[in-house]
């Protein structure tokens, strides 16, 4: 074998910081496989950058923009770059917006077009729809509620937009408006060109293989206009690519001028978990990386696991065989050393213990984002005024018990004490009021959500948002005078009644999942990271969804027509979109890795896995 040390790729932030050399600048699209120190490559250029421009940078009052997947990524990076003003850092929904907002008339027009288009396209598709049915039904009300927008449109004043947000009322853009207006912008508009150019000369782009296509092509066309003046940077790995969104093939037929360093190493992973990604990787284009010189070994391991089984005794022992197989004795510590990823959140809500609450409310479309990014008013009524409340019973802590009702509570707010005259009486009737709700903890009781919302709603003790109010109304603890409150979408509220009968703990679980303390992630969710032990759950029967086929991938369920028709045509299918994310999620491992698959046919999975190359026979193992 080659020898080789692990600064073989060290060439490469060299060619990337002479890129953005605001004297001379060039393109570059670096795209390189997992863990290769692509993000390290970019805050190093952008480290050295601040040293030698930095000064001249904020005197012109110049930024370089990067741009973030994720908000988590963001704020990494930033914090790795000391929080530097020459630096903006964002995902690109807030990047966009900044670039737009103050386009309000040109947005009005965008917006105007638009709906005319669109409204035309559902009107073409109504008129051959047969009968009437629930489509048609559904088409009739779109098409209702954008000819409503469309004749308000010259009432709003501003338009608003929370990029992690759900944007539903009638003067907010939503999120995929905010990108095509931009990168319609970015095609047509001068003035909205030099902007852009003046404030941003350096645009760098991470996780590129999934940024909006749209966007992308547009920043393509700027740079291609204006070479002279814009460096883009690209970051990125095709393999990676796991959201439709992103362009195909990018990469394919760039310009001459662009420069394309490569990169062989994989810094994150011992060897064995590098062989099994290089192996995943080796049908779609073949790259091969290497480990550092002195990761030699790590631990792979395959469990084929009869369905019938139960699946938290299963991973319990999982864990303890991985611990034997490895002599890591953190495979089987109170489950906090092993990051477990499941393929959708409701496989890690089944696992922590909080479906009750959270199936209902994921499976209506309009209240999912704010469910994963904690905007609702409604559950934030639990998890940031209710939870933090019992937290600081529990820890007997009457002075912060004090400061979050003083935060939260209208009953004592400046306002309601100014108007008060006996104040004394008003904090005792509070305190009252919160130690009657604190009551339904006594005794290691865990009350449900309705019984808590009930306390809080007699009480007034805090502000009861619209949407649980009709939930209360309709259970029958709520009288509603103002009935336009009642036009509140019915999905919202049935699922509502029956999240509302989980009990208080599954906030306390579900909210350590989503503020990422929890030893749980998914597939597509961890990407970006890395941890040193992982296990991947696959499981297609329980993730329910249709995007990925981890049956298929591992040659357990035939293809169908649609699939071959796609193979035959070179399109991409589901398979494949399965074994990049398969890639993304093995990839994250640094130290050992397992991989836990639930199959109807384990004896099959263990034949065709070894089959496939991708592991031998003592790493798999089935369990029946
Ligand atoms: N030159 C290097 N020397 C030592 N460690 C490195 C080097 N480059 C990267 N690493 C380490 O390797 C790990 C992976 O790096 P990084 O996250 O930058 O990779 P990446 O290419 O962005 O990965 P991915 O595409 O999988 O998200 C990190 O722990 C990082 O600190």
């Amino acid at each position: 074998m080659t020898q080789y040390n692990n600064d073989i790729d060290i060439h490469v932030d060299n060619e990337i910081y002479e890129c953005i050399d605001p004297n001379s600048p060039k393109s570059f699209f670096l795209f390189a496989g997992a863990g290769s120190g692509k993000t390290k490559t970019l805050i190093n250029v952008l480290s050295r950058f601040k040293e030698q421009h930095g000064a001249n940078f904020k005197f012109r009052n110049k930024k370089i923009a990067i741009i973030t997947y994720t908000n988590a990524a963001a704020d990494e990076i930033t914090r790795r770059l000391e929080h530097n003003s020459i630096f903006s850092v964002s995902t690109i929904h807030s990047f966009s917006w900044d670039l737009i907002k103050n386009f309000t008339p040109d947005i009005k027009v965008w917006i105007n077009n638009n709906l005319i288009v669109e409204i035309a396209d559902l009107e073409e598709q109504q008129s051959k729809s047969r009968g009437v049915n629930k489509t048609s039904i559904g088409r009739a009300k779109k098409i209702e509620s954008k000819r409503e927008r469309l004749a308000s449109l010259s009432k709003i004043k501003k338009f608003i937009y929370n990029p992690n947000g759900d944007n539903i009322t009638k003067d907010s853009l939503n999120h995929s408006e905010v990108i095509s207006i931009t990168a319609n912008f970015i095609k047509s508009k001068t003035l909205f060109k030099q902007i852009l150019l003046n404030k941003f000369p350096v645009i760098l782009i991470d996780e590129s293989q999934d940024t909006k296509k749209e966007l992308i092509d547009a920043l393509f066309e700027l740079q291609n206009q204006y070479k002279e003046k814009l460096s883009l940077g690209l970051f990125g790995d095709t393999m990676q690519r796991i959201y439709v969104d992103g362009k195909e093939n990018l990469g394919v037929g760039l310009p001459a001028d662009w420069i394309q360093p490569a990169k062989k190493m994989n810094h994150r992973s011992k060897k064995r978990i590098i062989d099994l990604i290089n192996k995943i990787r080796s049908e779609i284009d073949g790259q091969e990386q290497l480990p550092r010189t002195e990761k030699t070994d790590g631990v792979v391991r395959l469990f084929a696991v009869s369905r019938a089984k139960n699946k938290s005794e299963v991973e319990k022992l999982i864990c303890q065989k991985m611990k034997e197989c490895t002599d890591d004795e953190k495979w089987e510590n109170d489950d906090t050393d092993v990051m477990t990823l499941t393929l959708e959140h409701h496989m890690a809500a089944r696992r922590m213990g909080f479906s009750t609450f959270f199936d209902p409310l994921y499976a209506v479309d309009k209240i999912k984002t704010s469910l994963l990014d904690g905007t609702s008013t409604s559950i934030n009524l639990f998890s940031k005024i209710v939870l933090p409340l019992y937290q600081a019973h529990i820890k007997n802590n009457k002075f912060e018990i004090a400061n979050i009702v003083k935060k939260h509570s209208e009953l004592v707010n400046k306002q309601a004490l100014l108007k008060e005259e006996n104040k004394l009486s008003t904090f005792h009737s509070t305190n009252e009021k919160v130690n009657e709700l604190l009551s339904l903890w006594i005794e290691g009781n865990q009350p449900t959500l309705l019984e808590i919302l009930e306390k809080i709603n007699e009480a007034n003790l805090f502000k009861t948002p619209s949407t649980l109010k009709l939930v209360l109304a309709r259970t029958g603890a709520e009288v509603i005078e103002n009935e336009e409150e009642l036009d509140e979408d019915g999905d919202i509220l049935g699922a509502w009644e029956v999240a509302l009968t989980a009990k208080f703990s599954e906030i306390i679980e579900y909210s350590k999942y989503i503020n990422e303390e929890s030893t749980f992630g998914t597939h597509q969710g961890v990407k970006g990271l890395e941890f040193d032990r992982v296990m991947v759950i696959i499981d297609d029967e329980e993730s329910k969804g249709f995007m990925f086929s981890y049956d298929k991938l591992f040659g357990i369920k035939p293809l169908t027509s649609t699939d071959q028709k796609n193979i035959d045509e070179g399109k991409e299918t589901g398979i494949d979109r399965t074994l990049r994310l398969f890639y993304v999620a093995c990839s994250r491992a640094k130290e050992s890795l397992a991989i836990v698959s639930y199959t109807d046919t384990p004896e099959e999975l263990k034949k065709n896995i070894i089959n496939y190359g991708w592991f031998i026979d003592n790493e798999v193992e089935i369990i029946k």
